[in-house]
This record gives C-alpha cells, sequence and structure tokens, in this order.
C-alpha cells in the first residue's frame, strides 16, 4: 500500500493554483519532493496533514483519506514545518515532553522518548537551555524530534536543510536518512535543492507550478548514461589527442575525460590508447547522470545543491 496517494488534486487560492491535477503515489521509504519556491510542496503537506482543503481532487495518507480522517492521519503523522515556530523561552526538552504530551502519551513515556529522542538528533545538555539561544541548527534539530517523539509511521519534512550551512546540512541529510534505517519510520521530505534529495532519497518526485514533472527511483534518475568516465595517472590532455585522432568524441570535466560510447570496442580503445602513451588507468566506468543535469533546460528553477 502507498503512504501517499493523490489522485487528481488541486488547490486554487484566489489568483494561483498551488497544485493542478497531481496523481502521485508515494511508497514507504526516503521520497524527496523537489520544487523550485512556490511549487506547491507546502500545499501538499498541508492538505496531507488534514489541515487544508483541496479545491478537487483526492488524498489519502496511510490508506486514510485526508477529509473525513485528519486527526487519525495527524496521530500516526509526524511534521516538521518550515518556518520558525518554536517558544523561545522554553527549553527543548520541555518542549519535545509537550508535543508528546499533546500526542497522547503518559507523562513518564514523554519524558522517556523525549530524552531518547533527544540524544539521537544530537542534543545533550544544551536541552535544557532555552530554545531562544539555539543556533539555527539546533532548532531544526527540536523541530525534528517533536516530529519523532509520538513514533509515527510517517514523517512528512518541509525543507529541513533551510537556513543550515554545509557542515549542519550533511548532518541534517545523515539524521534523516537514519530516521528510515535506524525506525523503519517513511519519510517524505521536501527540498529545493535536487543534490542533496539525491544523497538520501529512494525516490523523488519533481513538482513545478503545482505539476507532476516525474515520480521515479532515484536510480532511474541518476542512470548510466552512454558516456565513459576516464581518469589516468598522467598525460590528462595527451590521452585527449590520442583519443580523438582514435576516432572518439572526447571532452574534458576537470581531471576526468568523458567518452563517448560509439560501440563494445570504446573500452578497449581507451585501455589500449593509455597504454601505448605508457600511462595508467585510474578511472574507466560508465558516467552516471546526477539528477540535476537531467532537469538541466527542463525545471529552470530547480537547483543543484
Ligand atoms: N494561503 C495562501 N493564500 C494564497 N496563496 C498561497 C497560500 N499559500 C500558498 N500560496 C501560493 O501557492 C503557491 C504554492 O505555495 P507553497 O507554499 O505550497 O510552495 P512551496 O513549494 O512550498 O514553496 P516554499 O518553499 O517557498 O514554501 C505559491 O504561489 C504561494 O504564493
Amino acid at each position: 500500500m502507498p503512504v501517499i496517494a493523490t489522485e487528481d488534486l488541486t488547490k486554487r487560492y484566489p489568483g494561483i493554483t498551488a497544485l493542478d491535477r497531481l496523481s502521485v503515489e508515494i511508497e514507504p521509504g526516503v521520497v524527496g519532493l523537489v520544487g523550485a519556491n512556490g511549487a506547491g510542496k507546502s500545499t501538499l503537506i498541508k492538505i496531507l496533514l488534514g489541515l487544508s482543503e483541496a479545491t478537487s481532487g483526492r488524498a489519502s495518507v496511510l490508506g486514510l483519506d485526508t477529509v473525513s480522517h485528519g486527526p487519525q492521519i495527524r496521530g500516526q503523522v509526524g511534521y516538521m514545518p518550515e518556518h520558525d515556530c518554536l517558544p523561545a523561552d522554553v527549553s527543548a526538552t520541555e518542549f519535545v515532553v509537550h508535543m508528546a504530551r499533546m500526542s497522547g502519551l503518559p507523562a513518564d513515556a514523554a519524558r522517556e522518548r523525549t530524552a531518547d529522542i533527544l540524544r539521537h538528533v544530537g542534543l545533550y545538555e544544551e536541552r535544557y537551555r532555552p530554545i531562544g539561544g539555539y543556533s539555527t541548527g539546533m532548532k531544526q534539530r527540536v523541530k525534528l524530534a517533536q516530529a519523532l517523539v509520538h513514533d509515527p509511521q510517517l514523517v512528512m519534512l518541509d525543507e529541513p536543510t533551510n537556513g543550515l550551512d554545509p557542515v549542519g546540512r550533511d548532518e541534517m541529510l545523515a539524521l534523516i536518512r537514519r530516521i528510515h534505517t535506524d525506525f523503519g519510520i517513511a519519510v517524505l521530505v521536501t527540498s529545493h535543492l535536487l543534490g542533496e534529495l539525491e544523497r538520501i532519497c529512494d525516490h523523488v518526485v519533481v513538482i513545478d507550478a503545482g505539476v507532476l514533472l516525474r515520480s521515479s527511483a532515484t536510480a532511474d534518475f541518476t542512470r548510466a548514461s552512454e558516456q565513459l568516465a576516464v581518469e589516468v595517472t598522467a598525460g590528462t590532455e595527451a590521452v585527449a589527442r590520442a583519443l580523438t585522432a582514435a576516432g572518439l568524441t572526447v571532452s574534458a570535466a576537470g581531471q576526468i575525460l568523458v567518452v563517448e560510447i560509439t560501440g563494445e570496442d570504446t573500452y578497449d580503445v581507451v585501455r589500449d590508447t593509455v597504454a601505448d602513451l605508457g600511462h595508467g588507468l585510474l578511472r574507466l566506468e560508465p558516467r552516471r547522470h546526477r539528477i540535476a543535469e537531467v532537469f538541466e533546460g527542463g525545471a529552470a528553477d530547480v537547483s543543484a545543491a
């Protein structure tokens, strides 16, 4: 059963169609929802949580209809909102315990789960200090912790890497991946950066102006291309010239030579050419596309990390 399914889902605000007949099915795993700012990602999440009503079409989460089963869905789903929404004058522990209690956990269980989950997201002694003094990265971790504290089956994370520096972003992406691998929780994570979703998602859904552009396994986005990546121990330029003289089409990407595969003998020609010049091969393999390249010239606003 898909964890999320939408059928012709449409949401219109005055003067704007935020979602336009969106039909998509999302299976358990780590699924990325990517689109430029304004593509409709937050609108979709709010409808899925039963917090906003669609203009037309249908959506279900964990098999439950979003219109008739909003409270049940919210009981089984964790939500990390995009914007800052934390109270400044309470500690992470107080806040997350409060959220756990709101989800129906008894006091003891709420305290225990809070301690576990704050440790899991990497907050230790700081968890007793008021949130107002936290860095952006620490606040994002508190938001993530409150989304997980009631042990949901699915979490929806809206732009969890927003405002983070590269190190903080890497740590957050690793944490998100572990939500699924350590706890078996299904994850829907949004970003306007294709490159970061490519790193942690099993499946990526791309929307643009509320329209579904593509929904496929990450491996399909990054499928092998008809090109070889060649890296040599020395003499990159000489090798490029010799390969061109041998009739191959070659372009350079830094130290890597990209060679068009024209037939099964392309591998042999490259190997022999490099050997004839007295150099060694560091790499000879099919070049893989990055997701961002697949969309170059397509969804112009969607950028790589
Ligand atoms: N309550 C609202 N009233 C009117 N228009 C809205 C409302 N909420 C969203 N929109 C518009 O709907 C479109 C989709 O917005 P949405 O917030 O879903 O996009 P997004 O992909 O999440 O982008 P962002 O990352 O910037 O939040 C945008 O054009 C936005 O201006």
